[in-house]
């Protein structure tokens, strides 16, 4: 069992007593470890337990909120049941997308495919509402740099990239974390919400939080979260925590 700081722990404690409650959470780095294949990105073990544990106290409401499309974040976390899902970074809220947004992302497609598969390595993940260049295993570092670099000229710059860990994204729509949290708080209502992300797109659903709701980055980097875990591992005793004080 891992301790968490006093501080955080003091803040679930206090957080536990405001309900109706939100519990929303990043996938990736978060709820699962990283790995070099995104559809070998499972649940660390005993996050599905606390993920359903959660969404089955009064007054909770569990979201999963991912860059990765809808679909996909169904698929690889294997959850099902009673969780609001919020895909591509908040661009599938209620559903598929459009087809014209569909078509400007298969041109996306169509100017990055080469460049990445002229590097060894690289991955194109093509999703709902966005393209992901991939390099976590391109094994040549400088290579993995300029094809990051070069996928930023190549593309219109009215689409919004979006950096990550060993990714660069470049999405059609302008939609991020913190619109999609501050419309799930519209609908939900909560007294209080938390928020666990590890990554650079998690930092605008931090920033949409207010001072008496909790935020937790996951992992090394600048963070406007006000606290820290540094793994999964630390992210399920979060969540544990939280579970047994809304039991
Ligand atoms: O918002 P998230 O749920 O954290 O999704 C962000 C991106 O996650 C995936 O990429 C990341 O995880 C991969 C699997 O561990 C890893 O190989 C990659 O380097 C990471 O960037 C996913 O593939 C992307 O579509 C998501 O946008």
């Amino acid at each position: 069992m891992i301790d968490l700081p006093a501080d955080l722990d003091a803040a679930l404690a206090d957080l536990a007593r405001r309900r109706p409650v939100l519990v929303a959470s990043d996938y990736d780095g978060v709820l699962a470890p990283l790995v070099g294949d995104p559809s070998a990105a499972v649940l660390l073990p005993g996050m599905a337990d606390v993920l359903a544990r959660l969404a089955r106290c009064d007054g909770v409401t569990v979201a999963l909120v991912s860059g990765r499309g809808m679909a996909d974040l169904q698929t690889v976390s294997g959850l099902s049941g009673d969780y609001r899902w919020v895909g591509s970074h908040g661009a599938e809220f209620d559903g598929p997308l459009s087809d014209e947004l569909a078509g400007r992302r298969d041109a996306l497609a169509d100017v990055l495919a080469p460049v990445v598969e002229g590097t060894p390595g690289a991955l194109l993940e093509i999703k709902p509402a966005s393209v992901a260049v991939h390099v976590r295993k391109v094994a040549d570092r400088a290579l993995a740099s300029a094809l990051l670099d070069q996928a930023r000229t190549l593309v219109d710059s009215s689409l919004t990239l979006k950096p990550g860990k060993e990714v660069l994204e470049v999405a059609v729509t302008d939609a991020d974390k913190g619109t999609a949290l501050r419309r799930l708080i519209a609908e939900v209502a909560p007294a209080s919400t938390i928020y666990l992300g590890d990554d650079v797109t998690d930092e605008d659903g931090f920033r949409a939080l207010g001072p008496s709701d909790v935020t937790v980055k996951v992992g090394d980097g600048e963070t406007d979260a006000r606290h820290r875990v540094p793994d999964p591992a630390g992210a399920l005793a979060v969540l544990e925590r939280l579970a047994d004080l809304l039991a």
